[in-house]
């Protein structure tokens, strides 16, 4: 690790960011734009799949990035995860190595692997540090997910010991904010939530029904805040270790469910419906590490559920995908 800004993102720094329309990598985008770093690529799915080996290795030849910033994959809530844990390994593979491969091929300087909290064991000692990968069994709703996610942490470690590139993974915790999928059952808790409430408040419904029993503890980060925290690790982190990237703080599943039904003014009574799975019992990442290298977060979860509510008003209409586009 070091303290020092190595590799400052400058204004002639060339940066491809994978996944530059979804949540992270939109945020991402907006992140780089503020700080006038640069000439920013992004492509989409439509315009380059990144599954498609040839295809990839073709484009970050030609389009040489200084930095690639991997925000593309395959991303779902537990629901997906565990319906589709095929896609979700088979495509968050392909994507990645056929990323990492490229760049290798042409030496692209600093490359950034977005992975997950979903790496660590079920049952990991809460905080969760980093050096508890693989230490325990996956939790199994999204264990294809998981070991699609660790095999790029190992591939970053692997070309750094062989071809001495300086690329990095950071493990972010449960992400929101504008730009998500809300998707009624393909999408993470929070954007699901704030569709179901906000739908029922405007429908005058009794009840809204949330999945699980409530207890599990997630950990949420503003999108915003993590486009900020990689920009950090990208100018000041250089370690083969994943880096947490979280808040600190968690809250019951149950917690979160009130905080959603108090921002979009629900009145009714929430049920719970423990037919849906809970997943791991809590997922807080020990920040420590991230800390240590000068940086925490500023979004807290009332202000940044608020803005992200605004956010959805202002674009409810979504597509196929649950993505409001507008
Ligand atoms: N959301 C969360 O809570 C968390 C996310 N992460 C990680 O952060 C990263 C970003 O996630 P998030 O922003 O939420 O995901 P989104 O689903 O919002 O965005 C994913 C992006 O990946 C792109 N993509 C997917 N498949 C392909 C493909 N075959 N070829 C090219 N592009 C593709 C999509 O492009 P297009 O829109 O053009 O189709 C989209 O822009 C991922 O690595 C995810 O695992 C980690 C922890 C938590
Ligand atoms: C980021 C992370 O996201 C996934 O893991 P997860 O943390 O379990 O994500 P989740 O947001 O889908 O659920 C969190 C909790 O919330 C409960 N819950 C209640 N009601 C709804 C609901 O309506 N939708 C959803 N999705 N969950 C609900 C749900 O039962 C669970 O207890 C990984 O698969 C993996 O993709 C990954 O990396």
């Amino acid at each position: 690790m070091t303290d020092t800004q190595r590799f400052p993102l400058l204004p002639g720094t060339r940066v491809y960011v994978a996944g530059h329309r979804g949540l992270a990598g939109s945020a991402l985008w907006r992140a780089l734009e503020r700080r006038g770093v640069g000439t920013l690529t992004g492509r989409t799915s439509a315009e380059l799949d990144l599954r498609d080996r040839d295809a990839t290795m073709a484009f970050v030849a030609e389009a040489r990035p200084d930095v690639i910033i991997d925000a593309a994959a395959r991303v779902g809530g537990i629901l997906a995860n565990s319906t589709y844990p095929a896609d979700f390994l088979s495509e968050n593979l392909r994507i990645q190595v056929n990323l990492l491969d490229a760049a290798r091929a042409v030496g692209v300087p600093r490359f950034l692997f977005l992975g997950s909290s979903c790496i660590y064991p079920k049952f990991a000692e809460q905080p969760i540090r980093e050096d508890s990968l693989l230490t325990g069994p996956l939790e199994p709703t999204n264990d294809a997910y998981a070991i699609a996610k660790i095999a790029g942490i190992l591939q970053i470690q692997a070309i750094r010991r062989q071809d001495g590139l300086p690329y990095i993974s950071a493990m972010p915790t449960n992400l929101y904010g504008p730009g998500d999928n809300f998707h009624p059952t393909q999408s993470h808790v929070l954007p699901a939530l704030i569709r179901r409430f906000d739908e029922a408040a405007r429908r005058g419904d009794p009840t809204v029904t949330c999945w699980g029993s409530g207890t599990p503890r997630r950990e949420f980060l503003h999108a915003d805040d993590l486009a900020d925290a990689c920009l950090h690790l990208l100018e000041f982190y250089d370690d083969p270790a994943p880096i947490n990237v979280g808040t600190g703080v968690d809250h019951t599943i149950a917690e979160i469910a009130g905080m959603v039904a108090d921002t979009v003014g629900f009145g009714g009574t929430i049920e719970w419906d423990t037919g849906k799975p809970d997943g791991t019992p809590q997922k807080l990442l020990d920040v420590s590490r991230l800390h240590g290298t000068g940086w925490t977060s500023s979004v807290d979860l009332p202000t940044g559920l608020t803005q992200t509510y605004r956010w959805y008003q202002d674009h409810r209409e979504a597509s196929a995908d649950g993505r409001p586009r507008s």
